[in-house]
């Protein structure tokens, strides 16, 4: 019988977080776009813990959402639970983070990829990706046989290729939730000269609600006024019903079993090849390297609405069921329990990162990108923003625009991209706050004002959310302007306002903005000392707020900032031999020649390229203005 041909503009391998933004992004960008899963029913599927945001991933949804991604509604349309995290530290820190009903979640997706014109849902494992002479991807082959021809790809792999998990003992070569594995893709890619990692990560037990005892864990509440993640949700629409977790502790008997069955543990016996997450430790690592701690936290957090599903957070373990078990009947409340899916560990195929460009199209296969778990990374939504920055430089590749590359000064988005394809990375790599050296300016409350140019440059942001957020930026503007020309005097009426604020009486006059630097006030309570004050959305006085207060460490940033943009304005060639360049260490001529910066900025992050030889390449690129002025002006055209 005639294998199936069929056409496409984007090819999408994965239904995952990464490849639903991924997808999305083309087929709404009006590229004919097709997605593959291995499972229909793994689309935004999360085989993990049930929540969207937390620390640094909250900016992540809220950075998605800003340049017209998915993840941010849907969450919205799907949570159970919500909280701003590190409400009592600065702004910078904060982060929104909801439970999610997980199988709410991925219908909603799915329901959302079905009504998307121009993209079709396939389930079948993509085996081959298939390029011409001059490695330009021009489709990919099925395990039945089928070819789907497309001008760019886009691999979403997640935790799928050649994956096997592990309960002690027990191996069994599938996917997450027992999900068939993909096993064939991972050869052709090698094939294509594509360097392939081993990593894991692992999962905890799900335990039967009915089997818990709560009186004896610590209720976890969700916010009185919620949040929503996505500028466009109504506020009024997330003020819903909440559902609570629950907050206990592991002991030293909890401790003591698992020192006892380490050598049954596949993590410690060598079973297991891949290397794990160092940010989310399993227990069993939790308590080998952390050995002095009688204690660790668990959250108990519900799977959903209509199950009975909790899930055991911060107990992800390898340990044989029979230990599993033991251990979890030790922490109080869980003295009954009854496990509805044990606890696993998972290993996989990715990539090293360091093989793709910024736009995360792969440096040797042309048309070919990627995003998620596969670039070696890990988590919900570090797999969606770099889906959705992969969907995006595929059609922009295909409609002939420039690509999307934010800066780590634009994103914390920037950062996670920048830091794969730079840095040597051996272990799944998770956002982090402290990984943004310009936070203080990357915060999840003004993601819209950062980003919103670029969605809509791309196509996906809408006119009219494109305008209201430059209508809210003058806003902004003015209003800051404002109240550092409101003069308030030194008279009676103020100073009996700072004694019933707790504030020293004034000496002399002030601004209102002056006075709204001072901790105990903020822009609501001034609101009597400044008659005049316009009648502004809520969302415009807390970036007033917020960038007066902190109006000191915002300018210093800035000003960072401007050096930083000059490194990353003094553009390098790419496909350049730096051997070319006399004076280079060899470790630093081997990296340079491997990972390709586009940027002097991008140079000096490459672990082992030192200062010096940053100043040897800026040497060089001085001279080539008289050794090579077509060069040097191509690089440099726009710069200087
Ligand atoms: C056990 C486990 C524990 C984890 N722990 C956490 C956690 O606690 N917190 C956290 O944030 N993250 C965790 N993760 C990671 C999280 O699941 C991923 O980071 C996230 O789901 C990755 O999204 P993705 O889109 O990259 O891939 P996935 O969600 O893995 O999706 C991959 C998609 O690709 C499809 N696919 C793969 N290969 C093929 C092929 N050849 N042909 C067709 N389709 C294919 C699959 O069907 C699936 O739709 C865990 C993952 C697992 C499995
Ligand atoms: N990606 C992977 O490969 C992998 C592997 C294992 C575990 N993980 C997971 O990554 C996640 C991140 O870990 P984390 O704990 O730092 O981040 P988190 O986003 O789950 O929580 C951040 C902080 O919020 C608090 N918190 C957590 N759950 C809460 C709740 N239900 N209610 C109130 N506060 C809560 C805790 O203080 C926690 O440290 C975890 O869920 C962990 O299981 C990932």
């Amino acid at each position: 019988m005639p294998a199936i041909i069929e056409n496409y503009d984007v090819c999408v391998v994965g239904a995952g977080h990464a490849g639903c933004e991924a997808a999305l992004a083309c087929a709404r960008l009006g590229l004919k776009t097709i997605i593959f899963t291995v499972s229909v029913d793994s689309i935004a599927l999360m085989p993990c813990n049930p929540n969207v945001g937390g620390s640094s991933k909250g900016h992540l949804v809220r950075e998605i959402d800003a340049l017209g991604g998915e993840m941010g509604k849907n969450i919205d349309k799907t949570f159970i639970q919500s909280k701003m995290l590190n409400k009592s530290k600065g702004p910078a820190v904060h982060s929104l983070r909801a439970q999610a009903d997980k199988a709410a979640y991925s219908m909603e997706m799915r329901k959302t990829l079905q009504n998307t014109e121009n993209l079709t849902i396939k389930q079948i494992e993509i085996s081959e990706i298939i390029t011409d002479e001059n490695n330009n991807i021009t489709g990919v082959k099925s395990v039945t046989g089928a070819t789907y021809n497309c001008r760019a790809a886009v691999l979403c792999t997640g935790t799928y290729l050649r994956a096997r998990c592990l309960t002690g003992e027990y191996i069994n070569e599938t996917g997450p939730n027992g999900l068939q594995a993909a096993t064939h893709l991972t050869d052709s890619l090698k094939e294509h000269g594509i360097e392939i990692y081993r990593f894991k990560t692992g999962t905890p037990a799900r335990v039967d609600k009915r089997s818990l005892d709560f009186s004896k864990m610590q209720e976890q509440l969700g916010d009185e006024k919620v949040v929503p993640f996505s500028f466009t949700t109504n506020p009024e629409d997330v003020q819903i019903d909440q559902i609570s977790c629950w907050l206990t502790y592991t002991n030293e008997k909890t401790h003591e079993i698992i020192r006892g069955n380490l050598d049954r543990s596949p993590m410690y016996s060598g079973v297991i090849e891949g290397t794990g997450p160092r940010y989310c430790p399993s227990i069993e690592d939790k308590v080998v390297k952390f050995a002095d701690k009688n204690r660790h936290q668990i959250f108990i957090e519900p799977e959903g609405l209509n199950t009975n599903e909790m899930y055991v957070g911060g107990m992800s373990s390898s340990l044989p069921e029979d230990v599993q078990l033991e251990m979890y009947r030790t922490v109080p409340g869980m003295e009954n329990v009854k496990i509805v899916r044990n606890a696993y560990a998972i290993e996989y195929d990715c990539i090293n990162p360091n093989q793709l460009y910024a736009s995360l199209e792969f440096k040797n296969v042309h048309g070919l990108f990627s995003g998620g778990q596969f670039n070696g990374s890990s988590g919900y939504e570090e797999a969606a923003c770099q889906g959705l920055i992969a969907g995006i430089n595929a059609a922009m590749k295909l409609l002939d625009k420039n690509p999307l590359i934010l800066d780590r000064s634009e994103a914390y988005i920037g950062v996670l991209i920048d830091d794969l394809v730079t840095k040597e990375n051996h272990e799944p790599y998770r956002m982090m706050t402290s990984r943004a050296e310009y936070r203080l300016l990357l915060r999840q409350d003004n993601a819209d004002l950062r980003l919103a140019e670029h969605g809509h440059r791309v196509g996906l942001l809408s006119e009219d959310r494109y305008q209201w957020v430059k209508e809210k930026a003058k806003m902004i503007k003015e209003e800051i302007e404002r109240i550092n020309e409101v003069k308030i005097g030194a008279n009676k009426k103020v100073q009996q306002f700072l004694e019933q604020h707790n504030s020293i009486p004034l000496n002399t006059g002030v601004s209102l903005a002056d006075l709204m630097r001072r901790p105990e006030l903020d822009y609501d309570s001034l609101a009597e000392l400044d008659p005049d004050r316009p009648n502004l959305p809520e969302e415009v006085k807390n970036q007033v707020e917020i960038n007066v207060k902190y109006e000191g460490y915002i300018k210093r940033q800035i000003k960072q900032v401007e050096h930083f943009k000059k490194l990353e304005k003094k553009k390098l060639p790419t496909n350049f031999d730096y051997s070319n360049i006399g004076g280079l260490r060899i470790e630093s001529v081997q990296k340079l020649n491997k990972l390709q910066p586009i940027s002097i900025g991008q140079a000096s992050r490459i672990s082992g390229v030192s200062p010096a030889d940053i100043s040897v390449i800026l040497v060089y690129l001085e001279q080539l203005k008289y050794s090579n002025p077509d060069l040097f002006y191509q690089l440099n055209g726009n710069n200087e």
